[in-house]
């Protein structure tokens, strides 16, 4: 197999507090005379072990304190983007969690700016796309999702779009139909987690109530046949995240995961990191992981890096200029395996 490493990618479900690698933990506690409940970085490191969302949950939302100031979410995203683009990452989409730092008393015009900053300066240093998705908590009150919309409403063009994420089980996406409306009027694209924990009949209300434009996760849609003719009539992108599935035990391991099952069914897949700080591997590393644990090929992999760029939310120059290095990847790897059958003759 080529390097999948360098295979041209977008990266459609990232959640920037989920980059907050131990390291920069510590080095923003530091500049902000904060102090974290762990002795060093390798402490912390090893408490990076879950056993299901919400323990996960639990140690993402504490960590996140570090995050003070413009600096800090500026440095998140630069830190973020070196990793991801020495991963072939071409293109991100990124999340952030609004109500995570508002209700800790950080204002959304300092989350906002950092993120806006680190993304010009990302741009600057790598051949980086990025744009901004704002997701509601949906285990906090639907009206707090209307209130926090409604302070997006002055960043609405910093913003590709909306989505719903922390704990699902008990908090289906149809209580949030309202929020929905209202963004999609806005101009906004819209996504939410769907599937992850959670049961097929979320990724259901996730299409038919919410409207949205990619369902993430959705690992969990085989076990409903007519939802996985509905996600392929429909081309409905699916942001899946393999290694997330297998740290928060969605999975018991990568060999349970249905990716060979939803290519077949021709649904369209793609290849993310969720929170790569803390479930071990950038979006590289999850297409590696995959190519180790199952039985998938080159062509498999080409179709989810042209998937990734196919449901970003991208103009179409910049699709088209990132298709084009997918296919200069293909021909590299095509020319490889020329020479190497050369060689073996
Ligand atoms: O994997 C996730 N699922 C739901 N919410 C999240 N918030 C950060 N990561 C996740
Ligand atoms: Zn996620």
């Amino acid at each position: 197999m080529h390097d999948l490493l360098t295979l041209p990618k977008a990266e459609l479900h990232l959640h920037i507090e989920g980059t907050l690698e131990p390291e920069l933990v510590f080095a923003l506690a530091r500049r902000n005379r904060l102090t974290v409940p762990f002795a060093d970085v390798e402490a912390l490191r090893t408490a990076y072990r879950f056993d299901d969302l919400v323990s996960f949950l639990d140690l993402y939302y504490a960590c996140m304190d570090v995050l003070r100031t413009e600096e800090d979410f500026a440095d998140l995203v630069t830190d973020y983007a070196r990793r991801a683009a020495a991963q072939g990452v071409r293109h991100v989409e990124m999340f952030f969690d609004p109500q995570a730092h508002t209700s800790r008393g950080i204002p959304l015009d300092v989350v906002m700016a950092g993120l806006t900053e680190g993304i010009r300066r990302a741009s600057a240093l790598h051949d980086l796309s990025a744009g901004l998705i704002a997701c509601f908590l949906r285990d906090r009150p639907v009206e707090e999702a209307h209130s926090t919309l409604d302070a997006l409403a002055g960043h609405v063009d910093s913003l590709l779009g909306i989505g719903l994420d922390s704990a699902e089980v008990g908090y289906p996406p149809s209580l949030f139909t309202e929020v929905y409306r209202d963004a999609r009027q806005m101009g906004l694209r819209l996504v939410a987690h769907a599937g992850e924990e959670g049961p097929p009949s979320y990724v259901w209300e996730a299409i038919d109530e919410l409207g949205v434009d990619r369902v993430d996760h959705g690992v969990r849609v085989m076990e409903d046949s007519a939802l996985v003719q509905r996600l392929q009539s429909d081309r409905m992108p699916l942001t899946l995240c393999p290694l997330s599935n297998v740290r928060l035990r969605v999975l018991p391991d990568l060999s349970f995961h249905p990716m060979q099952a939803m290519l077949s069914a021709g649904l369209v897949v793609t290849v993310n990191s969720d929170d790569p700080a803390y479930f071990g591997g950038y979006a590289g590393d999850n297409f590696v992981a995959l190519a180790e644990d199952l039985p998938l090929g080159q062509d498999d992999f080409v179709l989810m890096a042209r998937n990734s760029f196919d449901a970003s939310f991208i103009d179409d120059d910049r699709r088209r200029e990132l298709m084009t290095a997918v296919d200069e990847w293909r021909a590299d790897a095509d020319q490889d395996d020329q020479a190497r059958g050369w060689a073996s003759l």
